[in-house]
């Protein structure tokens, strides 16, 4: 039968990750110490069916992946470990017998980090809604704001960008990739993104000041919050941008759309001191996480340019907008 109570003790975790955990699901609210001498981080993202997966875009497991994912990456973006989240669902009953796959996949990639599903709220609704708050911590003034962008400072990306518009455009049947094992590898990232917290941890260990956002909207939208947050100009250059082996093989063109716009790689966008890069180039490569410069931060009012070639022309904040897309 299908019930709200039930559903909520099939998808309550048997295993505790934190002992400082008084009380998790089971009351009014959880309950738990905080660690002293450390920043505590919290944030808040939701997923929308219609708008952010459709059935043809995503399996339930793969909901409950990227629900947390992308508030991982939120972490990430800070500097910080993430150690509770929350889930609020809201769904119509043909999902009922689907919801325990999505905590299989919010359950997953929390074993990944030792987080603890703390509470969260169960309700009915026409469009599937998954809300995660994730809570999590830094260790005293080891954080970055997307403030914190400097004249002089070099712009770098992890990763590669627009695998994860590329693989979405597949998905949808809009684009066609040059072979299965390519569409695959497109299309997991769109479906399974993998958040950064280590390299945000890697970043906390060393003793220069960066600004960090991760990418969910697009490189151009995310460049343009720590240009306006920093108060300063970002220039970058396009043939530098780091893209997949899978990505290169379409039409210039779209590889340009989906690396500046297309959104969802939750890679992480950086500016650090010259004198820092050796040491992030050599941490991160230690790591196995990719990372690029990709060009550099000028005084100016706050804007991003785009070099290609001998063209160098604003780049507007283009990405993704849940008002205008
Ligand atoms: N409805 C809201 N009420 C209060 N604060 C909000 C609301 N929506 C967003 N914010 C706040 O606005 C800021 C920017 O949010 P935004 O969602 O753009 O960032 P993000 O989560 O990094 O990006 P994305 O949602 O694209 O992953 C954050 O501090 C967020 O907490
Ligand atoms: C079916 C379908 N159509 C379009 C998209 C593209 N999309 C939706 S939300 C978003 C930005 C990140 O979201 P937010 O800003 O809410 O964190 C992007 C790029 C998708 N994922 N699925
Ligand atoms: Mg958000
Ligand atoms: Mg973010
Ligand atoms: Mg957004």
């Amino acid at each position: 039968m299908k019930d709200e109570f039930s559903l909520i003790r099939s998808i309550t975790p048997k295993k505790v990750y934190h002992k400082e955990l008084i009380q998790g699901i089971g009351d009014d609210s959880a309950i738990y110490t905080p660690i002293q001498n450390e920043h505590q981080i919290v944030c808040m993202d939701t997923m929308v069916e219609g708008v952010h997966f459709t059935e043809q875009t995503m399996s339930p497991y793969q909901i409950g992946w990227k629900a947390l994912a992308v508030n991982l990456s939120d972490i990430a973006a800070m500097g910080g470990i993430p150690d509770y989240y929350l889930v609020s669902i809201a769904f119509s009953s043909v999902w009922y017998d689907q919801i325990n796959e999505i905590y299989q996949g919010l359950a997953d990639l929390a074993g990944r980090f030792n987080i603890d599903l703390i509470g969260g709220d169960t309700v009915s609704s026409d469009k599937l809604t998954i809300t995660v708050t994730a809570i999590g911590h830094t260790f005293k003034r080891k954080y970055f704001l997307r403030s914190q962008a400097w004249p002089g400072d070099v712009i770098l990306v992890t990763g590669t960008l627009g695998d994860s518009a590329a693989g979405l455009r597949i998905l949808l049947g809009q684009i066609r990739g040059k072979d299965d094992e390519m569409e695959r590898t497109l299309i997991k990232s769109h479906q399974l993104p993998f958040p950064l917290i280590e390299a945000g941890q890697l970043m906390a260990q060393m003793p220069y000041h960066s600004s960090l956002n991760d990418i969910s909207d697009g490189l151009a939208s995310e460049a343009g919050e720590i240009a306006e947050a920093s108060g300063v100009k970002l220039i970058i250059d396009y043939p530098s941008l780091p893209k997949s082996d899978q990505l290169i093989q379409l039409d210039p063109k779209l590889q340009k759309e989906y690396s500046l716009f297309g959104g969802e790689d939750y890679q992480l966008l950086i500016t650090a001191p010259e004198s820092a890069v050796l040491e992030y180039q050599q941490a991160f490569k230690k790591a196995g996480i990719r990372l690029t410069r990709i060009g550099y931060v000028e005084e100016g009012s706050p804007s991003v340019y785009l070099i290609d070639g001998q063209d160098k022309a604003i780049l507007s904040k283009k990405g993704y907008n849940h008002f205008t897309d």
